[in-house]
Parts: structure tokens; sequence; C-alpha cells
């Protein structure tokens, strides 16, 4: 995410695409992207947690659901009404094809769940970093 917003500030000319030859829909590595607000709000689901019980828990905090990087591309391009352009290269060294959260235990447990979908992220990621940019200059 902040890799794209910086092509569209002018401050990368290309984004780097790291593998186009996964297992995945669009051969492109699949993650679970999640909105700020979203995390910050499963932390607090958790401190209130503490209120009925006070051992240790592993929480995953995310949407549950795969995003490729291409479909983040496009959710972006889609955001900023500005075109990314690409340059494919080869897989990262370590690198999962695709990697996303079971999300059945924080859901039950913490009675909490993400409402934001990838849409949302790229707008607000692109306001924000417009926003930040005039600071910036300001
Ligand atoms: O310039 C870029 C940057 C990332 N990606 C792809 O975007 C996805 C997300 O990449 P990244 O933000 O680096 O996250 P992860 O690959 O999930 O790795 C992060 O999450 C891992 C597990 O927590 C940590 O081990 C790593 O250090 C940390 O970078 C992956 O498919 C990458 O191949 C690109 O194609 N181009």
């Amino acid at each position: 995410m902040p890799y794209l917003t910086q092509v569209l500030q002018g401050k990368r000319s290309v984004l780097k695409v790291f593998g186009s030859d996964y297992p995945t829909p669009d051969g492109t590595g699949v993650r679970d992207y999640i909105h700020v607000m979203d995390l910050g709000s499963g932390h607090i689901s958790a401190v209130r947690k503490l209120e009925e019980y006070t051992g240790c828990g592993a929480y995953n905090l995310g949407t549950g659901k795969g995003t490729s990087v291409l479909e983040l591309v496009k959710a972006m391009e889609r955001a900023s009404g500005k075109r990314i352009p690409l340059v494919y290269k080869d897989r990262r060294p370590g690198d999962c094809a695709s990697i996303y959260a079971s999300t059945e235990k924080a859901n039950m447990e913490l009675r909490w769940r993400a409402q934001f979908d990838v849409a949302k992220m790229c707008e607000d990621q692109w306001r924000w970093a417009q926003y930040s940019k005039q600071l910036e200059e300001d």
C-alpha cells in the first residue's frame, strides 16, 4: 500500500510486482489487507476481553479475505483516478503465494470483525496521502 501511494505521488516511477506466476487467480501474491481503523477496533476488543478473561490468547485480526497485488492496484487506481505503472519482477525469495487470516476465533471470542473492504482502504489511504503531502508543503 505505501509503495502504491509513492508511485501515485511520483516518488517512485513504477510499482515492481514481485512474482506473476504464483498459483493464484491472477498469478500475483495474495495477502489479507486490513484497514487501520479495523486494526484499532480489534485491539480495543482485545482489551475489553480482559474484563472477563485475563489469560493469554492469540487472535488473528484480518478481513479473512485475500486480495492479490493486481486487485489492490486496480482498487487504488479506482480510488485515485490515476493509473499505476507496473513492472513485473521475479518472486522475492521467501514470499508465499497466498496468506489470509482465519478470523473465526476473533469473531466469536472478541465479538469483532473487520468492517472495511479494500475499496475503502484505498480511498482513505489516498485521501490521507494527499492531506499529509499538503501538510509537508505548508
Ligand atoms: O513493491 C512491492 C511490495 C510488495 N509486493 C507484493 O505485495 C504483497 C505484500 O508484500 P509485503 O507488504 O512486503 O508483505 P508480506 O509479503 O506479507 O511480508 C510482510 O509480512 C511478513 C509476515 O508478517 C513479514 O515476514 C515480512 O517481513 C513483511 O514484509 C506480496 O505479495 C509482495 O510480493 C509487490 O509486488 N511489490
